[in-house]
């Protein structure tokens, strides 16, 4: 085990803070049948019954799609939507689009329509706060290019769209808000429930899980989930590899609450 998962197992209080597509499940063509491994979930329950240990996952998923992915119950912390929507213990802080947003998503939709109904295998994605154009089935790879600068002039030709690069997918939101600032948000959230410092393990394996490292404190941990540049201290293999450093956190962790 590195030092810094003997840190994370001592923290007085710990939140866990995981990614979901690439990180506690495998990457599949179809997002909907995307499912977290039965080690990973094992490891998260065993992480959840812990004292002073928390679990929240922040994706860029809707945030309820990734309830009903993650199964989660009435006391989830969730962040969705790259940090736009936020759950916390049921409580809904939902986005509410005002009207101009709601204009520009539609005519930025209207473009994106075209754009992949011309392009086999391309597909558009609707989401709360913007849209998502995956790549992954697009039969001829030489148009996946074209059709990802295509999508972005569009969204700069309307303006006010964030956009994000991201495994086989290009993404468009209204709101410029990161899973850093999911992740700030979550540990002050707890640091003000619980009255003293929470150490954080982030992990992802995407570019827009590097806003999370970002804002990762001394103290914390960083896990990168597969290849890539990244801000991350430690690295690991794939999502097999993670549910293993999971595992081993979970043991660790027992190990010091039964010794305290
Ligand atoms: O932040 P995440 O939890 O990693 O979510 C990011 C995006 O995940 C999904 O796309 C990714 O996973 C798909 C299913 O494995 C895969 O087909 C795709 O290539 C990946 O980019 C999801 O479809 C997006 O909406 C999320 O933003």
């Amino acid at each position: 085990m590195s030092v810094g998962l003997d840190h994370l197992a001592a923290a007085p209080r710990l939140l866990v803070a995981l990614d979901f597509d690439g990180t506690v499940a495998p990457l599949v063509d179809d997002p909907s049948t995307s499912r977290i491994t039965a080690d990973a979930a094992a490891a998260i329950a065993r992480l959840r019954a812990l004292p002073a240990t928390w679990v929240a996952f922040v994706s860029g998923r809707p945030l309820d799609t990734l309830a009903a992915l993650t199964a989660s119950g009435p006391d989830a912390l969730l962040v969705g939507s790259h940090g736009v929507e936020v759950s916390i213990r049921g409580e809904l802080a939902a986005a509410r689009l005002s009207d101009d947003e709601r204009a520009r998503m539609t005519r930025l939709e209207v473009e994106l329509e075209q754009l992949v109904a011309a392009v086999p295998g391309a597909w558009l994605e609707y989401k709360p706060v913007g849209y998502g154009v995956p790549t992954r089935l697009v039969e001829q790879a030489e148009l996946v290019a074209p059709l990802q600068q295509a999508a972005r002039d569009a969204a700069d030709a309307i303006g006010g769209f964030t956009t994000r690069l991201g495994k086989d997918i290009i993404e468009f939101s209204v709101r410029d808000v990161t899973k850093g600032d999911g992740v700030r948000m979550l540990r002050e959230l707890l640091v003000a429930e619980e009255g003293g410092p929470v150490a954080v393990l982030y992990a992802g394996d995407d570019v827009t899980d590097e806003d999370a490292f970002a804002v990762l404190e001394p103290g914390d941990l960083g896990v990168k989930v597969g290849e890539g540049d990244t801000a991350a201290a430690e690295r690991v293999a794939d999502v097999d590899a993670f549910a293993g450093l999971l595992e081993a956190l979970a043991a660790a962790r027992e190990a010091s609450a039964a010794s305290h």
